[in-house]
């Protein structure tokens, strides 16, 4: 690739913003410093990053816990969201925004789907009439779609709360399965707290959830659409699915499912995920790139954890900022 090549096109991303109007602290194991009231001011140093980029970004990656839990025994849910909503619309891109568990504390699923958090109006449809969405009849449906930038790419975001107890409430079916589904794999009275202490088990937790059946298929349609019209595609949630990017305590339950349907196509070239404030990366057996974003929330004032990718016919350029470091992502053919 020539130096200085113009990019196809460029996107921003951002993980783990959960802002709150209160004062630092720390996660629940307390090893890790929480700067709830300064993730505003990162998110605000990303947006002008973003805004003054040669190559204005197509759009931005919103991967989740947009606002911290501890907003809703304040009742300071909808201010909160409002402030970093706000921030968002400082920028020239508009954001996809992923759902994640800090979505669910302060917001039921049905005000979600009503919410600026609902980024589903920008999906693309006009290529794709054949695969509507499978689950439209569903009463359960989950907060899933894909969109296609620039022509030969595509874009998938998925619900990583579909099956979970905190993504469906009470009375639901898919509450009471996912509750089935975690009490078998988890014995313990609180379900936040892991049944076992290391080990890929650990991932069986109240703060994590997974894909139904039902999205998994849709999924597989839209990647059959992809490898049939030679895209590349990246498919983003909240949670990672490959236990080398990521504190195994922070995987989808039903990771192993996800990422089989991934493997089953040759369009896939990357998966992003937050959730994880640690972040992590690797490159999977099938050469997908696996990259969990380093969380805003755990990002000291004097850094930030944000990325701009600058997306070639051959490759993708991560250009980290503060914890996210730079990566070359070669996509799997090439
Ligand atoms: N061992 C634990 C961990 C957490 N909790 C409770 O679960 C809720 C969510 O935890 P929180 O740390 O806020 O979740 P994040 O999404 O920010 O981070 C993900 C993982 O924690 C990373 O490891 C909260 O209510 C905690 O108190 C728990 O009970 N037991």
């Amino acid at each position: 690739m020539e130096e200085n090549a113009q990019p196809l096109f460029t996107f921003g991303v951002i993980a783990d913003i959960q802002y709150a109007d209160i004062e630092d602290g720390f996660n629940f194991l307390q090893t890790r410093k929480r700067y709830y009231r300064n993730s505003i001011s990162l998110l605000n140093s990303a947006t002008e990053k973003w805004n003054a980029e040669p190559v204005q970004p197509s759009f931005i990656l919103q991967l989740g816990d947009i606002i911290d839990g501890f907003n809703n025994p304040r009742k300071a849910s909808e201010k909160a969201l409002e402030t970093v909503v706000n921030g968002f619309n400082k920028c020239k891109a508009k954001a996809h925004h992923a759902w994640g568990n800090h979505e669910f504390y302060n917001f039921s699923r049905t005000y979600l789907m009503d919410s600026v958090l609902n980024s589903k109006h920008l999906e693309s449809t006009s290529e794709f009439q054949s695969a509507k969405h499978v689950e439209e009849n569903n009463p359960e449906p989950s907060y899933s779609y894909h969109f296609s930038p620039a022509p030969n790419f595509r874009f998938v975001l998925l619900d990583a709360y579909d099956i979970s107890i905190i993504g469906r409430g009470e009375p639901s079916r898919k509450y009471y399965q996912s509750l089935k589904y975690l009490q078998e794999h988890n014995k313990n009275t609180n379900l936040n707290f892991p049944p076992e202490p290391t080990g890929m088990k650990q991932r069986f937790v109240e703060f994590n959830g997974g894909f139904s059946r039902e999205q998994l298929d849709w999924l597989n349609k839209v990647l059959t659409f992809a490898d049939n019209n030679q895209e590349k595609v990246t498919v983003m949630c909240h949670l990672p699915i490959y236990p080398a990017s990521t504190s195994p305590i922070c995987l989808a339950w039903n990771y192993e499912e996800a990422l089989s349907v991934l493997h089953s196509h040759q369009c896939v070239v990357c998966f992003m995920a937050g959730h994880d404030h640690d972040g992590g990366y690797c490159v999977d057996e099938c050469g997908i790139h696996h990259l969990t974003f380093e969380g805003v929330i755990e990002t000291p004032p004097d850094s930030n954890a944000f990325g701009t990718m600058y997306v070639y016919e051959d490759r993708m350029i991560l250009k980290g900022n503060g914890r996210v470091k730079d990566r070359i992502l070669l996509y799997p053919s090439f």
